[in-house]
């Protein structure tokens, strides 16, 4: 890595900030093969930190960690000081898959209030945060379309929408703009950053596009597989707010490579 491309350029997030998310010696076994052995890292508050490496290396399942959505062999999940199992962690944390997973008998509204129901807040309380939500995205004009009246991006912004309407402080992102054309990918990618300055919530996200970490994260942690394990920690050097140029890009993105 050219370190002397890594410049303290002004960023949005403080890389002093206190950890949110610690992965204390995560292992992590199906059946016989070890996907996941000793991971530790930290997640600094309000960050964009992206998860790159090959397939199979163990990207989902280390989120699905730090989700709860799996439990670890070894270690431990630490949240904002706390082991994680004291949190009811959705309270907290956010999760966008890979797929939009919108229920198309509902609308976009009734899509978005989906991770409202549970809670106790009144109908009219409910109904605001929604349509907040939903303009935050741009779709507020949209709320009373069905999912198969909307565009691959639409869809993407409305699941967008249901993760932020809790209001959570980290949100957890499994290559979520993956299925998207090159050009709808690029728009969701503007999209996320400006909502992340606005919101300040923390991101943790999968990916395997070397170019989506750089245009997207302040640190990249590359995982090698077999057993999955990190290989390196990089920051990276583009500044905030991001409007890379392609060159830019293009330049830490070769940097990176060389790191995979
Ligand atoms: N529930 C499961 N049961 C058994 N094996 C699993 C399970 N989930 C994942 N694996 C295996 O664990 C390994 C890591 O999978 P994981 O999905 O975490 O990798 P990944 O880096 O996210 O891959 P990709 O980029 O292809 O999504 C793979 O070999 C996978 O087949």
């Amino acid at each position: 890595m050219n370190h002397a491309l890594m410049s303290n350029a002004a960023r949005a997030y403080d890389a002093a900030a206190a950890d949110i998310i610690r992965a204390d010696g995560i292992g992590k076994r199906f059946g016989q093969l070890r996907v996941l052995d000793n991971i530790s890292l930290a997640v600094r508050e309000g960050e964009i930190l992206a998860l790159l490496g090959a397939s199979g290396c163990g990207k989902s399942t280390l989120l699905n960690i730090l989700s709860g959505l799996l439990t670890p062999d070894e270690g431990e999940i630490v949240i904002q000081g706390r082991p994680a199992g004291q949190y009811d962690r959705w309270e907290k944390v956010a999760y966008l898959f890979q797929e939009d997973r919108l229920l198309p008998w509902r609308t976009v509204r009734q899509n978005v209030n989906f991770g409202l129901e549970n809670t106790r807040l009144t109908r009219a309380q409910r109904a605001k945060k929604v349509d907040d939500a939903l303009r935050l995205v741009g779709l507020h004009d949209f709320r009373h379309s069905w999912p198969h009246q909307l565009s691959g991006g639409m869809r993407s912004r409305v699941a967008l929408a249901r993760s932020l309407v809790v209001e959570p402080e980290i949100l957890l992102m499994d290559e979520p703009f993956s299925k998207l054309d090159p050009q709808t990918r690029g728009v969701m990618h503007n999209e996320l950053l400006r909502i992340q300055q606005l919101k300040g919530v923390t991101v943790v996200m999968v990916t395997h596009d070397v170019e989506e970490a750089v245009v997207l994260a302040d640190r990249v942690v590359v995982l090698k597989p077999n057993p999955g394990r990190i290989h390196k920690i990089i920051d990276m050097f583009l500044p905030h707010p991001r409007v890379p140029t392609e060159r830019a890009v293009a330049e830490q993105s070769r940097l990176l490579r060389l790191e995979v």
